[in-house]
């Protein structure tokens, strides 16, 4: 059996909103939410590619705090290894800084309401606690 794909998630915070965005027609689980993230370059750890991944789709530029969960899940495109980092905006930035469509910042309460895909719902949960 081969190897998950090591994908690297940035859940990014700034008074009490995280950055969502929602994935394209033509990408596996289309239309759905989700964070920015991506898959991790051979030898990039995820923390780097989770900063690397949310600067190139939000324009945003992040700092990651800690590591919230590491999720295995298998989706029919295939077995992905999630890496969640838990981010907060460069401090050059303001609270809330816009960031490229179609990323958005939703109310930690306003999450349970969103389409995210299975692998997210542990790191939803921990979330919805914090
Ligand atoms: N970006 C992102 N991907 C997620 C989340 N949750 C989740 O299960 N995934 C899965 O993680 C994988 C990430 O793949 P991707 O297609 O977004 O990665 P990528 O941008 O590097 O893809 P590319 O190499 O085709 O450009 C997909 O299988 C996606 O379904 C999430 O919250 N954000």
């Amino acid at each position: 059996m081969s190897s998950p794909t090591k994908v690297a998630i940035a859940v990014v915070e700034s008074v009490g909103h995280v950055l969502v965005g929602t994935r394209a027609a033509d990408v596996p689980l289309p239309g759905m939410a989700e964070f920015p993230g991506g898959k991790c370059h051979p030898d990039e750890t995820p923390r780097s590619c989770a900063v690397r991944e949310c600067r190139e789709e939000t324009g945003l530029m992040v700092t990651p705090r800690d590591h919230l969960a590491t999720a295995t899940h298998t989706y029919d495109h295939g077995t992905v290894e999630l890496h969640f980092w838990r981010c907060h905006l460069t401090p050059d930035l303001p609270d809330l800084a816009s960031a490229a469509k179609p990323f958005r910042w939703v109310k930690i309460e306003d999450l349970s309401a969103l389409n995210f895909p299975e692998a997210n719902a542990e790191v939803l949960s921990m979330l919805a606690g914090s």
